[in-house]
């Protein structure tokens, strides 16, 4: 993918290097079930993080266009062959329809990015829904407090935290997980801040402006005694001169 944003991982590679515990990204390969919003967030977010993407849909041919050309989009089955780390995009209520897949996915991690639609509906949470689906893979919780709008957006704005459980212990064997999560649990302050600041001037701006064009209407002129009158004037035309 080029283009703005995107170009980039989603938070600066600075601050990532030289921590150990991240596995360099390039070549690994994730798996990603389902095509919609968020699948295509995480795939395009991924092939922007170096990592080898392949999507598996229920109709590959047709959803093939919505993905970065990098990414691979195949049929759910061929899809999970190709990995060994999968997160599962699709919705708590269609989970059951994966069962078919129970043998491919043997041995692999699953990563439940899922939210309900309502509360205190289900009596085990999706992830321990899927994990007693597929007892024979590691169910990893995570990514589903990050909105597909942040993960394609940047950092900017939104939950950058990735929050993450699984009853496995600690699972180092995540780590393309794992290292995607961090990446994005790099604030990279000097981007969220400038970008704030921005906003702040402007919005001042934009305040003392419209004073200055108030009080410049005969009406509310002739309101101020004259000492108000050239306060305001003499002082905002200085400030919004200099802004
Ligand atoms: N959107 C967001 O911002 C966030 C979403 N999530 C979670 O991500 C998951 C996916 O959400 P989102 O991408 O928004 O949802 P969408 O409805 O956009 O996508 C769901 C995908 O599920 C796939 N799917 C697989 N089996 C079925 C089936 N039997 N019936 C219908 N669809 C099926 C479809 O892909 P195909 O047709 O190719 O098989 C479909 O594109 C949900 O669990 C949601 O809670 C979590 C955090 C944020
Ligand atoms: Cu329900």
């Amino acid at each position: 993918m080029s283009g703005g944003d995107m170009a980039k991982p989603l938070l600066g590679h600075r601050s990532t290097e030289g921590d150990p515990s991240i596995t360099p990204a390039a070549g690994r390969t994730i798996g990603v079930l389902g095509s919609g919003d968020f699948a295509r967030s995480l795939a395009i977010r991924l092939v922007c993080s170096g990592f080898k993407v392949v999507v598996g849909s229920r109709n590959p041919k047709r959803k093939a266009g919505l993905f970065p050309s990098a990414a691979e989009v195949t049929f759910q089955a061929e899809a999970v062959k190709k990995t060994d780390v999968i997160f599962v995009a699709v919705f708590r209520e269609h989970y059951s329809t994966l069962c078919d897949l129970a043998d491919v996915l043997a041995g692999k991690i699953l990563v439940d990015v899922s939210n309900n639609t309502e509360i205190n509906h289900h009596k085990e949470s999706n992830a321990e829904y899927l994990a007693s689906l597929f007892p024979a893979s590691t169910v990893v919780k995570g990514f589903n407090v990050v909105s597909a709008w942040t993960l394609q957006s940047g950092a900017r704005d939104g939950n950058k935290q990735v929050l993450s459980s699984s009853d496995k212990g600690q699972i180092p064997t995540v780590s393309a997980a794992e290292a995607v999560e961090k990446k994005m649990n790099i604030w990279v302050e000097e981007e969220v801040w400038r970008m704030e600041i921005y906003i702040s001037v402007g919005i001042i701006a934009l305040g003392l402006l419209s004073l200055l064009a108030i009080t410049s209407l005969p009406s509310i002129a002739n309101s101020l005694n004259w000492r108000e009158f050239s306060f305001i004037q003499v002082t905002l035309t200085f400030a919004d001169a200099r802004e």
